[in-house]
């Protein structure tokens, strides 16, 4: 039977966390025809509704410094979140204290990007977080998220089953 807008009865409540970085507030009007004409603000009330339906809560922050990201990866471990959904934005080929964070909270994480970086300039094709990563997903604009969210909803039920 269809459960639209109420968790799943079966499943329980993982906290997951969405963060975007410097610029991805502008998504909607930067840009159009790399990242789309999707708001974040859509695209987070999507997530949110998704998650809800896959029976897990979910989290969004968004900043432009990379401080924030950092404070905010490390406060990830004290609420107890299950895995992070992260577009770093530039920070991705740049910043090795956002990797430091990750790596010291040891949360699973999926990298999105809206756009295929490797069709970019070459100082795209570097990423800090990939080898890191649980999973990475380029280039499939707004929809990513969306794939992000299953991919961490498959990992979490996988691993609660092994
Ligand atoms: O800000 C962004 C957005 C981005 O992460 C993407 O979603 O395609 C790709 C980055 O190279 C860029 O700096």
């Amino acid at each position: 039977m269809h459960n639209a807008g109420k968790p799943h009865p079966s499943r329980s409540l993982s906290h997951l966390l969405l963060l975007n970085g410097p610029n991805l507030n502008l998504l909607g009007t930067r840009e159009p025809g790399l990242y789309g004409r999707c708001t974040l603000a859509e695209i987070e009330q999507a997530l949110c509704a998704q998650a809800q339906e896959l029976g897990h809560r979910l989290t969004c922050f968004q900043s432009n410094h990379e401080g924030e990201l950092v404070d905010r990866v490390q406060q990830a471990r004290s609420e107890d979140v299950a895995f992070i959904l992260i577009n770093p934005g530039a920070y991705t080929h740049t910043s090795v204290a956002l990797r430091d964070a990750l790596l010291a909270v040891a949360i699973p994480f999926i990298e999105i990007h809206v756009s295929n970086v490797y069709a970019r300039e070459s100082f795209r094709r570097h990423s800090y977080l990939s080898d890191i990563a649980s999973g990475i997903i380029i280039g499939c604009g707004p929809l990513g998220y969306r794939l992000a969210l299953l991919a961490a909803h498959e990992r979490l039920a996988t691993a609660s089953h092994s």
